[in-house]
């Protein structure tokens, strides 16, 4: 039996035919106030259906941040389910960011309200977190592979007190971050062209020669714009895996808006930027 295409197939794609670069859909109350929207459900609305009509039959790939419409209870939620479907219907596959984590039981829940096909908030793939133990994101893992869906595991964060998780060494003298990553590569051996099992490794960190980032996965780096890291920079902090990355920029397209042009014309200079720093390498 054929089951639905997986993530890693519909990404790589996505790819390379849009270009890997990813902008996220983050309704900060200070871009609200910058675009001259009120922070309120009416704005958010405004702010996310115009961020999808500018950039979502171009760019690979959407991520809304869940907690921007969280904030303004069932109808923001409700604005999310709106922005993720038109976003799809818009050839952009979506990223949900929630970063969910929990133990098994309740992330088999999570793992149904983002990535069974039958959930109002269906997306492409889920941000979520391995720090309750890699083995607590089993559920979610098997309901990605049965709905060809995928997810991003937090493995090196682009903030700066991550490291005190995720470089802290093990017994057996590994980082946590790398054995986050010798997970993921684990559960992406043998798929073609590319699996669906992601890490995020933030584009801020500098030279990770020391981590191994063939996952044979993709790897969404955010970081670039606000958080000061820049396109040009990702084959360094990369290496050759800068193949496989999915670069997020949020404030930096964002803060563009609130004309569509303006934003439309952001996210295509961040996209030429990425595609010359790839192309270099
Ligand atoms: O999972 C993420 O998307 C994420 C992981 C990480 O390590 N760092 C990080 O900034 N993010 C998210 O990426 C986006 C970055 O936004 P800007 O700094 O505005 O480009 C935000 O939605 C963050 O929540």
């Amino acid at each position: 039996m054929n089951g639905p295409e997986p993530f890693g197939a519909r990404l790589r794609r996505a790819m390379d035919t849009r270009g890997p670069l990813c902008v996220g859909i983050d309704p900060h109350a200070a871009l609200l106030a910058e675009w001259g929207l009120n922070d309120d459900v009416a704005g958010l609305e405004r702010f996310s259906r115009t961020v999808v009509e500018a950039v979502a039959d171009r760019v690979a790939v959407l991520k809304p941040q869940s907690a921007f419409f969280e904030r303004f209870g069932s109808r923001g939620v409700a604005v999310l389910e709106a922005s993720v479907a038109e976003a799809r219907a818009a050839g952009a596959l979506v990223v949900m960011d929630a970063k969910r984590g929990d133990i098994g039981s309740t992330m088999a829940a999570y793992a149904e309200s983002f990535l069974h096909p039958d959930s109002p908030l269906f997306s492409d793939a889920l941000t979520v977190s391995p720090y309750l133990g890699y083995g607590s994101l089993s559920p979610a893992v098997a309901l990605a592979r049965e709905s060809g869906t995928g997810l991003f595991v937090l493995a090196l964060t682009s903030n700066p007190e991550g490291g005190e998780v995720q470089h802290a060494v093990r017994a057996d003298g590994r980082s946590v971050g790398a054995t986050m990553l010798g997970h993921l590569a684990a559960e992406n051996a043998g798929q073609t062209p590319l699996g669906s099992f992601g890490a995020v490794v933030g584009a801020t960190l500098g030279d990770l020669s020391s981590y191994d980032l063939d996952i044979n996965g993709p790897l969404l780096a955010p970081g670039i714009g606000a958080q000061g890291a820049t396109a040009a920079d990702l084959p360094a902090v990369f290496g050759p895996a800068v193949r496989n990355v999915v670069p997020n920029v949020s404030r930096g397209v964002l803060r563009h808006g609130a004309d569509v042009v303006a934003l439309r014309d952001a996210a295509e200079r961040f996209a030429e930027e990425i595609r010359t720093a790839v192309a270099a390498v």
